[in-house]
């Protein structure tokens, strides 16, 4: 930026790159608010002072005292005064009607002057209080935007207000519009991202209103002291009175409007899109209807929040169904397949989508139109290695990423996948899919403009009939978006399947355990079995006796209780078996058992001493019981009818009563030795053990 010497015959004064619309006057000064360092040139119109005197002056010279020193408190640790200031000034003939505002650029406080109109002030208030009862009234977002465009068409005049929200990669698409008659619509046309760059999305953070009331107005210039020449021209870029840049000036005569107004309609995340009027010529803006625009548009943001949540809470609503209805099924311990299978229909509804896939475990499960088996393995194959943090993975052109590159794909375009956590180490996904969406779409650009501007080669034709200036694109190989909600719901559908998943696992585990378990105990069982009964008979096996012998010992000898052990041998058993067969010899074994069991006290054992031989514990137990129990035993079993045997079964028995100090052999061995010499007196009768033979003079021989 070169000083030049400034044409206006000031002084030492020096012009700057800074230029003002000329519907307004403007100042720069000082932090404090005191010393005026720049002002606009048609300054002299408002003060009747000469550039030098006014570059010189304070504020309270220029604006008068009492006016400053409001400004100075207004402004007063603030970045911008939060309302305008009216104040009237006799100019020439008339009384001038203004209002002051200031806001801080940097070190320096940028003053701003417009003039008011008073009349309809009233009748603006009574409009704007309309607009916004209809903005409030609106239940849907067409209606909402359909009624702001109408308000602020009415409010300000332009011949064209529209509403261009951006999509995600940041071209803007005209919603809403509003024409006055003959003027052409843009309705449903898109303008490129590079029509609204950084700097210019930036600056609606600064401003929310942006405005050019006439492209073609001459600028005026901002002069400043020399002290002051190294001002920057960026300084004015939160003024409403800021010139037009060429840029700007260029773009408004390309698309054919003088006038130009940008309210910015801000959502949760940064810009959601512009409120634009357009005039075909000039439309000078009083600041109160400049407000009146933005407070329309302020609440219409506010309700198109609301309605979009409402929106967002329905579809939500529908998404909660559906899994209050999983977790129904989740408690009938359903396999994650099975619900796939059950609910696959429902979930392409309510994602708009063509096919739903589930790996789990392994397993791939597919439902509605899904890639064949061995590219969808392969998909998640190459899915897992480019996606490796947890939350989803989505693209509505799936077919443009190079790890989808040689995959057939099946018509799928778009992908949202939800990788599940069940196992670490190992993800499961959710994979749903969306098919190619052929779209049309109309720019409101040249097309050497979009070749530039497009990554993609777009198919142009000549402008539609009719229209200003639009382009058609002929738009494949993408999907319908995957829009936020969606995406979040997706991400609580997955969270229900894995945990329906793992509660499914877990019942299987359990179910096992549980099938464990009883094979366990069966195998305990048999076991037992083995260990204390005898397989041919089902009487306790020796090993088993034995402990009982044990514990009857131990009985004995500390309480005394008597108890008596009766041993018994079949006799000529060998004959039986040598005669009728092995098979009769173990028949035989078996009801002789049964028979001696079934005729025991329940606190009395038999067990199978080995072979044909037999015990029988008898507790509590004296001689002359224990020689009964003996006797009537022999008889029971002499007495026994076996069919197919043609001969009686006899036994010999041995019985010895517990004596202090036995032990197990002893005991045993008396038995035995009674039981040999009842076999050598000819078997089929009993004999008391010698030693206890002692105790009394019975005989036990029978016949
Ligand atoms: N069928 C069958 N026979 C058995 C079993 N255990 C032992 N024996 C038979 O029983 C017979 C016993 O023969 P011995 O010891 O000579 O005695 P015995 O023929 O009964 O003659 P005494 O005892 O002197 O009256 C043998 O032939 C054994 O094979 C068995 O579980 N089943």
């Amino acid at each position: 930026m070169t000083p030049s010497q400034n044409d206006t015959g000031g002084q030492g004064l020096y012009r700057v790159a800074g230029h003002i619309q000329p519907c307004g006057w403007l100042l720069v000064l000082d932090a404090d608010a005191d010393a005026v360092l720049g002002a606009s040139a048609n300054l002299i119109d408002l003060t009747h002072l000469s550039m030098s005197e006014v570059l010189n002056a304070s504020l309270a010279q220029i604006l008068g005292r009492r006016l400053a020193q409001t400004l100075k408190r207004e402004i007063q640790g603030r970045s911008r005064m939060s309302a305008p200031l009216a104040f009237t000034r006799k100019l020439a003939e008339s009384a001038l009607r203004a209002q002051v505002s200031a806001h801080r650029r940097g070190d320096r406080i940028v003053v701003e002057i417009e003039p008011r109109r008073s009349q309809g002030q009233r009748r603006l208030m009574g409009e704007v209080n309309e607009w916004l009862r209809s903005i409030g009234e609106t239940d849907s977002i067409d209606a909402l935007l359909d009624t702001l465009v109408e308000g602020v068409g009415h409010l300000t005049g332009h011949d064209r207000v529209l509403v261009c929200r951006f999509d995600a990669d940041r071209h803007g698409k005209i919603i809403a519009e509003h024409c006055a008659d003959g003027v052409s619509s843009l309705h449903g046309q898109h303008f490129p991202a590079s029509d609204f760059p950084a700097r210019a999305r930036r600056l609606f953070d600064e401003s929310p209103v942006r405005s050019v009331p006439d492209v073609q107005a001459v600028p005026v210039e901002v002069l400043t002291r020399e002290t002051e020449r190294h001002s920057q021209r960026d300084d004015l870029n939160a003024s409403v009175l800021r010139a037009v840049s060429p840029e700007q000036v260029g773009y408004q005569v390309h698309i054919g409007v003088g006038a130009m107004l940008s309210i910015a309609i801000r959502g949760q995340h940064g810009l959601w899109g512009l409120l634009v009027g357009h005039g075909l010529g000039a439309v000078p803006l009083a600041p109160a209807v400049r407000e009146a625009a933005r407070v329309l548009v302020q609440m219409a943001s506010q309700r198109l929040f609301l309605l979009n949540a409402r929106q967002e809470a329905r579809y939500l609503h529908r998404v909660q169904d559906s899994r209050d209805l999983l977790t129904r099924e989740r408690q009938r311990l359903s396999s994650p397949e099975a619900l796939v299978r059950r609910h696959g229909a429902e979930w392409l509804l309510l994602f708009r989508a063509q096919g739903v896939a589930l790996l789990h475990d392994g397993a791939l499960l597919g439902f509605g139109e899904v890639p064949a088996h061995g590219d969808l393995v392969d998909l998640v194959t190459r899915l897992e290695a480019e996606h490796v943090h947890d939350g989803p993975w989505y693209s509505a052109a799936l077919t443009s990423h190079a790890f989808a590159q040689g995959l057939a794909l099946d018509g799928v375009c778009g992908l949202l996948a939800v990788p599940l956590r069940l196992n670490p180490g190992r993800r499961d996904w959710l994979l749903l899919f969306r098919p190619e969406q052929i779209e049309t779409l109309y720019w409101a650009v040249s097309p050497g403009r979009l070749r530039q501007q497009q990554r993609r080669e777009p198919v142009l034709d000549q402008p539609l009939p009719g229209r200003h200036s639009a382009w058609r694109e002929e738009v494949s190989g993408r999907s319908i978006a995957w829009e936020r909600i969606e995406r979040v719901a997706a991400v609580d559908l997955g969270e229900d399947l894995a945990l329906a998943a793992s509660v499914h696992e877990v019942d299987r585990l359990n179910a096992r355990l549980r099938q464990e378990q009883l094979a366990l105990g069966e195998a305990n069982r048999r076991l037992e079995q083995l260990a204390h009964f005898d397989n041919l008979t089902g009487v306790w096996n020796r090993y088993r006796v034995e402990q009982a012998i044990d514990v009857e010992l131990g009985a004995a000898e500390r309480y005394g209780r008597v108890f008596a052990l009766l041993l018994f041998d079949a006799d000529h058993f060998k004959r039986i078996n040598d005669r009728f067969g092995h098979e009769m010899g173990d028949h035989v074994l078996s009801v002789l058992s049964q028979g001696v069991s079934q005729s025991l006290r329940s606190c009395d054992h038999l067990g199978r001493w080995g072979g044909e031989e037999f015990v029988v514990l008898a507790t509590e137990t004296n001689r002359e019981a224990a020689i009964g129990l003996a006797e009537r035993l022999r008889r029971l079993i002499a007495s026994l009818v076996i069919e197919g045997l043609s001969q009686m079964i006899t036994v010999s028995i041995g019985v010895a009563l517990w004596q202090p100090g036995d032990s197990r052999k002893t005991l045993v061995k008396r038995a035995d030795q009674a039981m040999y010499r009842a076999k050598s007196e000819g078997r089929d009768r009993v004999y008391l053990a010698d030693s206890d033979e002692a105790t009394g003079p019975t005989p036990a021989a029978s016949s």
